[in-house]
């Protein structure tokens, strides 16, 4: 009996690499193994009410956009039967890189016709999913400014961190972290499945996806003129070692602000009040892997790689 798979494809992600998808998937995909449907999101959300609706019918469900579109789809996948599947079209693409999907478009096709799967975490923050990287502060202060702007694409999330650094202030939370309290000035806060925010940034050099625990990443408030060598550190993967830097693995976090606390799951901006509770929920989500052979390995130039015009 032939596998079904449906590919979720928002049209909007990312630079647009998803124009001529519907050719590429039915070029690519082996249809004598795979029942193909396809369908494209209309509006935010409606990615997790496509997948809600398809999980335990369907073997995979492919989201075909950047880390919004996997978060919607996977969502709509925790604890069932159904494998998410990623074709990796947004701007950051963390969870994808993590997952060594390939980036050319084919080539990822080609991937989910031999997949593998294996099991994952999934991160709770109060009522709110994260697959990758959540958090509070100058990331999740960001992505709301982010949402906002017409234009995306990797540029214009860079135009606008530079825009917003030289203001931004560190702010004071109460951070209880597996019952232990803490007062602390950070910059940010970010609890993290995966290693990266995506764009081979890596937060949590350490973390593992499937461990059932949250890597929580602490950057305590820092000169502005040390950003370069924390931007640096992130790239080359040592972010654990720098002196503003804090890292602990938990299960359970717990965030109080005096003000309503900003967030983002997965890059998308989502408001939290003044309370962040943050769970981990063990190998909640079923995922397809590539197979060895077609796992892209990623490097400091692979996002610039990727930017040159190149479908084969
Ligand atoms: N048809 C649509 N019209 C408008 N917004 C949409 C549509 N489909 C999905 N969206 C929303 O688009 C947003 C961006 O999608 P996504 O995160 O996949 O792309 P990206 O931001 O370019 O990539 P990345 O997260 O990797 O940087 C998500 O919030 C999603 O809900």
């Amino acid at each position: 009996m032939k596998k079904k798979i449906l590919f979720i494809i928002n049209p909007i992600s990312g630079i647009g690499r998803q124009k001529s998808m519907e050719g590429i998937i039915h070029q690519e995909m082996n249809m004598d193994e795979w029942l193909v449907e396809i369908a494209y999101t209309e509006y935010k959300n409606h990615a997790f009410e496509i997948s809600s609706e398809a999980a335990d019918s369907y073997d995979v469900v492919v989201a075909v956009g950047g880390d919004g579109t996997v978060n919607e789809v996977g969502r709509g996948l925790i604890n069932s039967e159904s494998a998410l599947g990623i074709i990796p079209t947004g701007s950051g693409n963390g969870l994808a890189r993590h997952l060594e999907v390939p980036f050319k478009i084919n080539r990822a096709l080609k991937a989910l016709n031999q997949c593998n799967f294996r099991k994952i975490d999934a991160i709770k923050v109060n009522d709110h999913f994260s697959l990758n990287v959540a958090g509070i502060g100058f990331d999740a202060f960001i992505s709301h400014k982010f949402a906002k702007k017409k234009n995306r694409g990797p540029l214009a999330y860079m135009q606008l961190i530079s825009k917003e650094f030289a203001n931004y202030k560190s702010a004071k939370y109460k951070v209880t972290i597996d019952g232990q309290t803490q007062l602390w000035d950070a910059f940010l806060i970010s609890f993290a499945n995966s290693t990266q925010y995506g764009n081979n940034f890596h937060i949590a050099p350490q973390a593992r996806i499937d461990d059932g625990l949250i890597d929580v990443c602490l950057i305590r408030d820092f000169p502005k003129v040390t950003a370069p060598a924390l931007l640096i550190s992130m790239l080359d993967r040592s972010i654990d070692k720098n002196r503003y830097d804090i890292i602990v693995k938990a299960v359970k976090i717990n965030i109080e602000h005096d003000s309503n606390l900003l967030g983002h799951v997965d890059g998308e901006p989502v408001i939290l009040g003044n309370k962040a509770e943050v769970k981990i929920l063990p190998l909640a989500l079923k995922v397809a892997i590539p197979p060895k052979h077609l796992k892209q390995t990623q490097n400091i130039l692979s996002p610039l790689l990727e930017m040159l015009p190149a479908i084969k």
